[in-house]
């Protein structure tokens, strides 16, 4: 895979929240946006997903060295966000059950595979909405970290983790990033500070 972003910007209204990225992302690489809050770095990340569009410029993608249309670019990607929410209503059994459908996981790992690794193994029938914020995170990032894309897009990786759960994510984020393109949302270095490309989105102003 291969992102290049050409000159691209975005406005709400009339405020430009950044102006003329020209970046090139590359697979086997991880890239950290920072900035402060409100500056701009999950909106950026939802434009490179194809989730919102962009005021200006272009997004170049490409699979295999064959252009990818940016409606298709979600197939590749698999996300984790505080704004992406998980389905309340199912248990944890029921929303694997129903995300692999869609995205399978790597490896072919199975349903008991994935809820070893995400460590919960008493919550196999618990419903979502019965979980902790931290419990619904470590499934958000154990999905992305597994679900089979060359893309993860990971927007406050670490919000509602405790120390071992950020331990937990440390060392997951980089076994299973390798070979693949990271983008991170952050602004704790500690959550990025394996990343070798930090970019600030307030520098795009
Ligand atoms: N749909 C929208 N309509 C109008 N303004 C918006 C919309 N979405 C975001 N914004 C504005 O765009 C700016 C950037 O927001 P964004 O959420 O991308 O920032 P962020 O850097 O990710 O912040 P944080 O660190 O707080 O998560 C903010 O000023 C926000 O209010």
């Amino acid at each position: 895979m291969e992102i290049i972003t050409e000159n691209l910007g975005k406005k709400f209204r009339n405020e430009w929240i950044f102006k003329s990225v020209n970046l090139r992302f590359q697979q086997g690489q991880s890239y950290t946006f920072t900035g402060s809050n409100g500056s701009g770095k999950s909106t950026f990340l939802q434009i490179l997903s194809g989730f919102i569009p962009a005021s200006e410029g272009k997004i170049l993608a490409f699979k295999n060295q064959q252009p990818l249309e940016i409606e298709q670019i979600y197939k590749e990607i698999s996300i984790a966000a505080p704004y992406l929410e998980l389905i309340e209503e199912f248990t944890l059994e029921e929303l694997l059950q129903f995300h692999i459908q869609f995205k399978p996981l790597i490896q072919q790992y199975s349903i008991k595979d994935f809820i070893e690794f995400i460590e919960l193994p008493k919550a196999r029938q618990k419903a979502i909405k019965h979980f902790s914020s931290g419990m619904k995170q470590r499934v958000k990032l154990g999905l992305t970290f597994w679900s089979d894309t060359p893309i993860l897009m990971l927007d406050e990786p670490s919000s509602n983790l405790d120390a071992k759960a950020t331990n937990w994510y440390l060392e997951n984020v980089q076994k299973y990033s390798q070979d693949r393109m990271l983008f991170i949302c952050s602004n704790q270095p500690n959550e990025y500070e394996f990343c070798s490309n930090i970019f600030n989105i307030q520098d795009y102003k």
